[in-house]
């Protein structure tokens, strides 16, 4: 097996003395797709608030491409890592969010250049090139110079997809990008990310309740209750033949909501 591309060695994560995530130990292969499901407050949304660097870590150390995220070497040593390297770190990483967090008062092509450009240093005509071929790939050609207020919430999330595409990450984070939907929206979204999923070109990590899509598009399903991993493995055995209890019973209210 290649060198994981993520690795959470012994995190833990705490709220005050809240300890959401305990000594986890967690880690993802270079272009693997995996799903990470759990009852509500498990620390799902958490682990993916590290890897964006949006949440420090308290113990342990988090890898990312065979470095240190929240960390830096300095003689041989760990040290927090300065706001240089966490930035440095980041790029690697796009997030898609539940709440799509597209910028209002911009139209969606800018949404999509305005990071490259300020960022990465592309030129405006790069920029928006990049951003209509993703446009294209989302097939919201046609919607490029609208704002997001004017589109669907599936549109929206669509444009929040390829505006972190457009960042040219490695890693792709989704944190549940389908809850916020109406229900007749969500197949357009995940087909999208479908497709993402079979190019096999990025490595993505899927937080979500949909339960027959991570069966569909996932190399790897992985349950965690109270902050830690419980079972994980293919999608069949997870999500069809689960050994442990709580895994039993988490599925089991999901796809039996009315039992
Ligand atoms: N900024 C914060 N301050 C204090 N507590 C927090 C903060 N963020 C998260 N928590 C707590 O940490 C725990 C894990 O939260 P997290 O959002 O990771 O759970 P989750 O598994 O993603 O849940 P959900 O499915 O409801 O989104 C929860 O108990 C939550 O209340």
């Amino acid at each position: 097996m290649s060198e994981p591309i993520i690795k959470f060695d012994k995190v833990t994560k705490k709220f005050g003395d809240h300890v959401v995530l305990k000594e986890l130990e967690f880690e993802v292969q270079p272009n693997e797709m995996v799903t990470i499901i759990g009852p509500s407050g498990s620390g799902k949304s958490t682990i993916l608030r590290i890897l964006m660097t949006l949440e420090p870590i308290n113990e342990g150390v988090v890898y990312v491409d065979g470095e240190p995220l929240w960390h830096e070497e300095s003689n041989g040593k760990l040290v927090p890592a300065s706001q240089q390297h966490l930035r440095k770190m980041r790029s690697k990483l796009g997030m898609v969010f539940q709440q799509f967090n597209l910028f209002p008062h911009m139209t969606v092509r800018r949404n999509l250049t305005e990071a490259p450009i300020r960022v990465l240093g592309l030129s405006k005509k790069e920029a928006v090139e990049r951003a209509d071929e993703l446009l294209d790939m989302v097939g919201l050609a046609d919607q490029a110079d609208k704002f997001p207020a004017q589109l669907s919430g599936g549109q929206q999330q669509r444009v929040g997809i390829a505006r972190a595409l457009a960042m040219r990450p490695k890693i792709l984070l989704f944190d549940e990008p389908t809850s916020a939907l109406d229900p007749e929206l969500v197949g357009e979204v995940l087909q999208v990310i479908r497709q993402l999923a079979e190019q096999h070109e990025f490595t993505m990590l899927l937080v979500t309740h949909e339960i027959p899509f991570a069966r569909q598009v996932s190399d790897r399903v992985c349950f965690i209750d109270g902050g830690a991993i419980v079972e994980q493995g293919p999608p069949t055995d997870i999500l069809t033949e689960p050994k442990k209890e709580r895994t039993k019973e988490f599925l089991h209210a999901v796809l039996h909501p009315d039992e």
